[in-house]
């Protein structure tokens, strides 16, 4: 019996049956057009998007222009790579371009529809973003769609790690850019810290297409891109913090052994106060819950946590002076590894240890913050329609599933589950015996790479021949796909076979030709072009008349998603196959979620040794198990969100400062309001509001201007004259700053002048922004620690949050002018050290950066290491003035650069 809901679904259609009707009438004027671009020349179809494109500059939008560009784009790939795209696919391309997630079955195609609405939205001159998962599939993307836009006359640019400078620039500025969404966030926050427009590698965020979107803005969401760097040495911060901690008694703090956490009670924070103040530690006209006092706080709790939840020869060792963590899962020592925040050294402090430095933030953004930076976002999967809440909730975005151009003939078999893993071994052994004595093609999916050996030793054993594809055998990666698809192919792999992995039953056609082309370099190459593809007609009917590909998967991944990808290898275009996945009660999946209930029923039903138990309700319950991880995961991704909103303001006002200031060609007005507000703040602290000439400091303001603005003035006699206000004080002050300022400007020459405002400005607000960056992380930490229970930490840290950016901006002003009025112009001698201590610390910056971004810690010794003061090769570019690293203490120029 139909139930009401699919009644009325039957009667209106569902919402996605109206969105998809909708596309008809586009969809026929795109059909329609087609003779007409199949009679354009080559040079026809380019011309065409010269010509669309001045439409669209000239004001027509892209959404009347969009039947046109689809056909040209549509015949481009037609002969550039005998690809012509399905309706479908030109369904899947409207709604990207609409700036929704088009959900398209594995296999359909997902790279080439992405070229249709890249090309309608590249027409308008803003570059067009196609985000991939990885490197690999990037660079495979851009090769071979590349092919299309260039047949359009458009270009192409692939960013990849390491890239130089001038390179990722120009493919930036590319009509269609292929990257992977880290390469994407690190170029931007890098962007963020250059100091000219013309260093800068992105030129804004107009249209992205995130390919396998779910993986990219979920699955990948959760952890924040960072780019690290040392901070200043504070080991005597954390040494005193130390020696206060032993006096804590018991009634000043709990403890929750679960979440590892520590909380001052009300007199534990009483007598905390106290102890700072008189220990200096905290200044003794500040609270200890004003948010200034943030970062003291972090320190203690860190130190109380260190001494309290950290056990020495449990949690950790010492061994050699050094604080060594141990995994509490395998009891092994794990050397390098260093908890964060600041608890590592706070240990270290507690075993009086060597203190090392800790690792700041110099810029971090999560990625769903990067993508909300586009104009207009849209994204392509397999699978999107289990988080669809999600998507809309976070990015606003919709799904619309996209019928598949053929039904889908793979069958799809419930999961097997075993009682041991030893068991299952067994029958997956067995199972791909079966299939390979037919000549069925197998893809047998694990989920690591450990898995993956074990299970070809097994099969080497039982004497099958077969491929592994793991991140160890990267490199053969293209060739081990190429192969995976031939009859009789056994393809043991890790999840690096998952989206864009294109299995060709019978193998890949282009590789054999290639193969038989170097095989045999004499021969005509369209002869053995014509030879090998009848050859391959053949193989391929060999094998869907074998079944078609079998994926096999060994375990079940914690989401739904990577597993639907997985089989998805299988049953591409229409193609035959089947997908299974064996299971045992040992897996990590079933120990840690599978309900106590399955257990019990599995036993109920009697699961007798080697024997598995196959049940449509085995399939639901597990899936169950992985939709409550999902959504365990749904949260902490919406809190890391809710967090990073805060900070993600302020970023925004912070690079749009910075922005202006670089585009700027003149700063000296901003940098004397900037001046103003210091005067003002100055009078108001030593000549307050509405008081009596008695109270009034001229000495204080006297020194305070010599200090903040680098001029000496009578300020003590200005006070003293009858009829003088604080207006006429702020007058004068102004006045005279301005002159110091303005013969400053005189002794450098107004250019420079321009040129050292600017650089001062960028330098004062990166500094400011990196210590606020590590205010609001040590924020983000004791927020929940705060003894006001019925307080929402969530709330409070907005609160802190903007009133310490209000504070940092108050700073800003003040260094900046500070720092002005103390600029001179540099002798000789002393700008060689300058530029040399610079050159120093851009080096060491860059390398630090390049380290973050390739994952790894950053290594304070990495800078010095390869370089040798005894062989110049290993000096990079000294300076000219710089002095020289043979350590003779003469400038280079005149020692080792006279070589040269
Ligand atoms: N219009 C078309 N006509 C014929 N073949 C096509 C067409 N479009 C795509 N294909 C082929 O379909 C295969 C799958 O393409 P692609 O890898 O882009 O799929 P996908 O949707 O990205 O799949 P997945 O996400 O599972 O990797 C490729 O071999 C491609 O050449």
């Amino acid at each position: 019996m139909l139930g009401f809901g699919t009644l009325t679904k039957k009667v209106f259609g569902t919402p996605n049956d109206r969105k998809i009707k909708a596309t008809r009438p586009i969809i026929d004027k795109i059909n329609a057009l087609e003779p007409e671009f199949e009679a354009l020349s080559d040079e026809g179809l380019k011309d065409k998007t010269t010509e669309l494109s001045d439409r669209a500059k000239g004001g027509e939008s892209l959404d009347d222009l969009l039947p046109e560009a689809f056909a040209n784009c549509r015949e481009a790939a037609k002969r550039a790579l005998g690809l012509r795209a399905f309706d479908v696919q030109l369904m899947g391309g409207i709604f990207l371009h609409q700036g929704n997630i088009s959900e398209m079955k594995t296999g359909e195609g997902k790279t080439l529809v992405a070229t249709l609405p890249a090309y309608l939205n590249a027409l308008t001159g803003k570059g067009v973003h196609i985000v991939t998962v990885n490197d690999y599939l990037a660079k495979r993307d851009a090769e071979w769609m590349g092919k299309v836009y260039g047949a359009l006359g458009l270009t192409t640019g692939v960013i990849y790690p390491q890239q130089p400078e001038a390179e990722k620039r120009d493919a930036y500025r590319c009509d269609v850019t292929y990257a992977t969404n880290n390469e994407l966030g690190f170029d931007y926050l890098r962007d963020n810290m250059k100091s000219s427009l013309d260093e800068m590698a992105q030129r804004g965020h107009g249209f992205a297409i995130v390919d396998e979107v779910d993986s990219i803005l979920i699955d990948e969401a959760r952890t924040p891109l960072i780019i690290s760097g040392p901070s200043q040495d504070r080991s005597e911060l954390y040494v005193s913090v130390d020696r206060l901690i032993p006096d804590l008694v018991d009634d000043h703090f709990t403890i929750d052994e679960k979440t590892r956490n520590v909380t001052f009670t009300d007199e534990g924070n009483e007598w905390l106060e106290e102890q700072l103040k008189s220990r200096g530690l905290l200044p003794e006209e500040q609270n200890l819950y004003d948010p200034e006092s943030t970062t003291i706080v972090h320190h203690v709790n860190q130190g109380l946590r260190a001494h309290k939840l950290f056990t020495r020869d449990k949690d950790y060792i010492v061994r050699d002076g050094d604080v060594v963590l141990i995994d509490e899962f395998t009891g092994r020592m794990m050397p390098g590894r260093r908890l964060s925040d600041g608890l590592h050294q706070a240990i270290e402090a507690k075993e009086g240890c060597n203190i090392q430095p800790e690792n700041i933030t110099l810029a971090s953004v999560t990625f769903q913050n990067y993508f909300r930076l586009y104009e207009k976002l849209s994204g392509m999967t397999g699978t999107a329609v289990t988080e669809a809440a999600e998507f809309a909730e976070i990015y606003g975005l919709g799904v619309v599933e996209v019928p598949t151009n053929q039904p889908i003939a793979r069958v799809d078999e419930d999961d097997a589950v075993y009682r041991t893993t030893a068991e299952k071994y067994d029958a997956v052994v067995e199972t791909i015996r079966e299939a390979n004595t037919k000549g069925q093609p197998l893809l047998v999916g694990t989920t690591s790479i450990e898995k993956s050996e074990l299970l070809s030793e097994m099969l080497t054993e039982a004497g099958i021949v077969h491929n592994v594809l793991n991140a160890r055998q990267h490199e053969k990666e293209a060739q081990i796909i190429a192969d995976a698809g031939k009859f009789g192919a056994v393809t043991i792999a890790t999840n690096m076979a998952g989206r864009g992995t294109d299995i060709k039953l019978g193998g890949n056609v282009d590789f054999k030709i290639m193969e038989a082309i170097e095989a045999d370099p004499e021969a005509d190459p369209e002869e053995i072009r014509s030879r090998i593809e009848a050859e391959h007609a053949e193989d391929e009917k060999k094998v869907k008349e074998a079944g078609g590909l079998f994926v096999l998967a060994t375990e079940r991944h914690e989401s739904r998603r990577i597993d639907n990808q997985l089989r998805g290898r299988s049953g591409r275009q229409g193609d035959p196959g089947r997908s299974a996945f064996f299971l045992s009660l040992e897996d990590d999946l079933m120990r840690i979620f599978g309900s106590e209930r399955l257990d019990k029923v599995l036993s109920k039903l009697g699961m007798k040794e080697g024997e598995a138990i196959v049940h449509p309700w085995v399939n639901k319950s597990l899936e169950r198990a992985q939709a409550k991880v999902e959504a365990r995961n749904f949260d902490i991704r919406k809190q890391l969100l809710k967090y990073d909103d805060v900070m993600n303001e302020q970023r925004k006002v912070v690079f749009k400062q910075r922005l202006d200031i670089m585009k700027a060609e003149d700063l000296s007005a901003i940098v004397r309001d900037m001046r103003n507000e210091v005067i003002d703040d100055l009078v108001e602290t030593y000549i307050p509001p509405k008081s009596y000439a008695d109270q009034w400091d001229g000495e204080g303001l006297h020194a305070a201007a010599q200090e903040h603005l680098g001029i000496d003035v009578p300020v003590t006699d200005w006070v003293a004259e009858e009829g003088v206000d604080d207006e006429e004080i702020t007058e004068r002050l102004e006045k005279a700053s301005d002159e110091f300022m303005a013969k400053k400007a005189a002794a450098f020459g107004p250019e420079n002048m321009r040129s050292i405002e600017k650089q001062v400005l960028l330098q004062t607000i990166d500094t400011k922004w990196r210590e606020h960056l590590l205010t609001l992380e040590h924020l983000r930490s004791v927020v929940g620690f705060r003894g006001y229970a019925q307080r929402d930490p969530l709330n409070e840290y907005k609160t802190e949050g903007f009133q310490l950016f209000e504070g940092m901006l108050d700073s800003l002003r003040t260094d900046v002018t500070k720092t002005l009025a103390q600029v001179r112009p540099l002798s000789e001698e002393e700008q060689a050290q300058m530029m040399a201590q610079m050159q120093q610390q851009r080096q060491m910056l860059d390398q630090q950066t390049e380290a973050a971004t390739a994952g790894a810690a950053p290594n304070p010794e990495a800078a010095a290491e390869g370089f040798d003061e005894n062989d110049p090769s290993t000096w990079g570019n000294p300076g000219r003035n710089a002095p020289c690293p043979c350590g003779s203490g003469k400038k280079f120029k005149h020692c080792h650069g006279r070589l040269q």
